[in-house]
């Protein structure tokens, strides 16, 4: 083995990256030095890899004795030799052959695989968990995770442990009910399961902290909907033998359509502990007590030891969506701190004493519509953060946005939601609508730098023992700033936005910083606030590995472009009531394509620019026939009524683009979820 491979053996992780957050600690950080402040200039690209046919790419690649593992869209898995860019193997698990009614949840995108004992897992959208041989790609086994009947999808990553793999799923904001799940990795045999939410009187009896959790709910919840989804973040520790779950937001948002008269509604918005071996739950600790604002725990929850008035603390660190930075003492699950890291409107303070938030006026809109930083999205949704143990500081992608939240009945997502949740388009102060790369002490509780970012939804991020942070961002750059002072020491042009996390891995002597460069998440919603410019289908989506003194070109890639090249037939005739029928119904294609069609550029193209989508009858056989179902675009099971309303709707919004029709001001169905 070779010096930096020799070095990381010592340090235990290093040259390997075993885990989509680096080590079972989800820190993000490589031990790996070869890289480092004194030589980023010489950063070069080693080689890179183009992913046909892949839209939003959203994991971190895993490193395992050279060879680099990662999912693409609608959970497809490769298996790349990290030396050459080489691709060894392809798995597709094709949910549109398989379970063609479930291809639309989720909006295709996979955050990544795991990897233990020689077996690659992966979760797929429709609720399968897949165990491959890392060598070959071939099945090991395949488990159905979901019971029958649910709603919910699956987007995260498994994490191993202990002989086994885990996994949550998706599906709060639609109501569903979150659980997670561990498996035996030989045989996919379930060996525990766990329930975020209570579920009727009849599912509780008997589970005391169901029954426990029950207590802080009212009225038939189990009937209107719970959420609580395991959708993100969850973090082994190793030395507790421990799994920590964040758990998402409460599903409808009105929180009296849900548990009528009070209730925190636990675990929403909460961060639980469980026995790594039993399932077992441990403590829990709740952020948003009554949720009802879409704030989530699901972001990456990173276990560390810091020292504290002079002693070591074991802690959990967490900048979920809500805006709070978070550190609890992970033996008790007790609040030590919390501070607010950027612009956060609906509480004032977490209060020390009770470890609650003290919440602002009218925060559960219950007195009517009302602004509220950070919005649905978050201040740092899933893309991860790091921490150095050599600076004590945490990188995160930090996001500054509001919206006006208010409740709601008319139209089929707030029938949903029981409420509307619209971005706040206007900015109030200049860091409105942007981004930032913060470098926070979770001691102190306070920033350390900020570099500005002109974008919101950039990439996670890595930190090494080279003193660098590497972020890849939405305006198409992977960046390396000194971990300790912010500045920037070196970019590359990477031709399209990126959203994945980079990481490193050595093989010999060589330390490589890769990652996925591929626009998109289920962000075409907010379309209004994320359209940097990138087209579905312009850019290439690729995988990127940098070496010292690598020398290799990537193609150029068009640049970004933020005209709207929408084709139109004049000769069509378009009857208005279908028009107002179609907008009613466009929520349903505005999860990938955006609402009122203006697209992000991932997960699905912009339909204004789309010359199939001129004639009624392609369009027809794509939506009603699935004629691009191998493509991404699932088959919906509409009438030949239903579909003419929604393409007539498309043809307006069309002509709206370009000028020949009147533009719609009525913003009501632009609510996000
Ligand atoms: O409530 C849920 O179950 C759920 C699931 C997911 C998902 O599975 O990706 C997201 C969200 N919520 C969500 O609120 C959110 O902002 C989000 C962004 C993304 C993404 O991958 O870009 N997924 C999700």
């Amino acid at each position: 083995a070779g010096l930096v491979a020799q070095q990381a053996a010592q340090t235990g992780t290093g040259a390997d990256w075993p885990g989509v957050g680096g080590s079972a600690d989800e820190s993000g950080y490589s031990q790996l030095s070869a890289i480092n402040t004194a030589n980023i200039r010489k950063l070069g690209l080693a080689w890179s890899l183009d992913l046909e046919g892949e839209v939003s790419l959203e994991a971190t690649p895993l490193a395992v004795n050279g060879i680099l593992y990662f999912s693409g869209s609608y959970g497809a898995v490769y298996a790349v030799d990290g030396a050459s860019g080489r691709l060894i193997w392809k798995y597709d698990p094709e949910i549109w052959k398989v379970n063609p009614t479930r291809q639309a949840m989720g909006m295709g995108v996979n955050r990544g695989v795991a990897y233990d004992n020689g077996r690659i897992f992966i979760g797929v959208l429709d609720g399968r968990l897949i165990a491959l041989d890392a060598r070959t790609g071939a099945v090991a086994w395949s488990v159905n995770t979901l019971p029958p009947g649910t709603m919910h999808s699956l987007t995260g990553a498994p994490r191993t442990f202990n002989g086994k793999v885990i996994i949550g799923n998706g599906g709060a904001d639609i109501g569903q009910r979150g659980f997670v799940t561990a498996y035996d990795q030989k045989t996919g045999a379930q060996v525990w399961r766990f329930w975020t939410v209570p579920g009727s009187p009849e599912q509780n009896a008997g589970d005391p902290v169901m029954e426990m959790a029950a207590k802080s709910w009212n009225g038939s919840y189990w009937k209107t909907g719970t959420g609580g989804t395991v959708w993100n973040g969850m973090t082994f520790d190793s030395e507790l033998n421990r799994i920590y779950l964040g758990v998402g937001n409460a599903g409808p948002y009105d929180p009296e359509k849900r548990s009528p008269g009070g209730g925190d509604n636990l675990f929403v918005a909460s961060i639980v502990a469980l026995d790594a071996d039993s399932g077992q739950y441990i403590w829990h600790y709740q952020q948003n007590p009554r949720e009802s604002w879409d704030y989530k725990a699901t972001a990456n929850m990173i276990a560390a030891t810091v020292t504290i008035d002079g002693r070591p603390r074991k802690v959990l660190m967490q900048q979920p969506t809500n805006g709070f930075f978070y550190v609890l003492d992970r033996e008790t699950g007790k609040l030590i701190s919390a501070e607010k890291v950027g612009k956060v409107s609906w509480a004032s303070h977490i209060d020390m004493a009770t470890g609650r938030p003290v919440e602002t006026a009218n925060v559960h809109y219950q007195e009517g519509p009302v602004d509220i930083y950070p919005s649905t999205l978050g201040s740092h949704n899933w893309q991860a953060m790091s921490y150095s143990p050599q600076t004590g500081l945490a990188y995160i992608p930090y996001m500054q946005a509001g919206a006006r939240y208010a409740k709601a009945d008319k139209g089929f997502l707030a029938s949903i939601t029981g409420a509307s949740a619209s971005f706040i388009t206007q900015k109030r102060d200049k860091d409105d609508l942007t981004g930032a790369l913060l470098a926070w002490d979770p001691v102190a509780q306070k920033a350390r730098w900020r570099m500005a970012r002109p974008h919101l939804w950039n990439g996670g991020t890595l930190a090494t023992a080279g003193g660098l942070v590497f972020q890849g961002t939405a305006d198409g750059y992977v960046r390396a700033h000194d971990a300790a002072s912010g500045k920037e020491m070196w970019r590359f042009n990477a031709g399209l936005g990126i959203i994945g996390a980079p990481m490193s891995y050595a093989i010999g002597d060589t330390q490589y910083v890769s990652l996925l460069v591929g626009w998109g998440g289920t962000t075409a919603a907010a379309s209004e606030i994320l359209n940097v410019g990138w087209k579905y289908g312009a850019q290439p989506r690729r995988l990127l590995s940098f070496a010292i003194g690598g020398k290799a070109r990537l193609a150029p890639s068009p640049p970004r472009d933020m005209a709207i090249h929408a084709l139109d037939d004049p000769s069509i005739v378009l009857d208005e009531k279908a028009v107002a029928a179609g907008k009613e119904m466009g929520f349903i294609c505005g999860a990938c394509h955006g609402m009122a069609f203006k697209g992000a550029g991932a997960p699905g193209p912009d339909l204004r620019e789309s010359a199939l989508s001129l004639s009624e009858e392609n369009f027809y056989q794509v939506v009603q026939e699935g004629a691009l179902a191998e493509r991404g675009m699932p088959r919906f099971p509409l009438g030949k009524a239903q579909i003419h309303n929604i393409w007539s709707y498309l043809r307006a919004t069309a002509r709206e683009a370009l000028g020949t029709r009147k533009p719609d001001t009525d913003t009501a169905t632009a609510a996000r979820f």
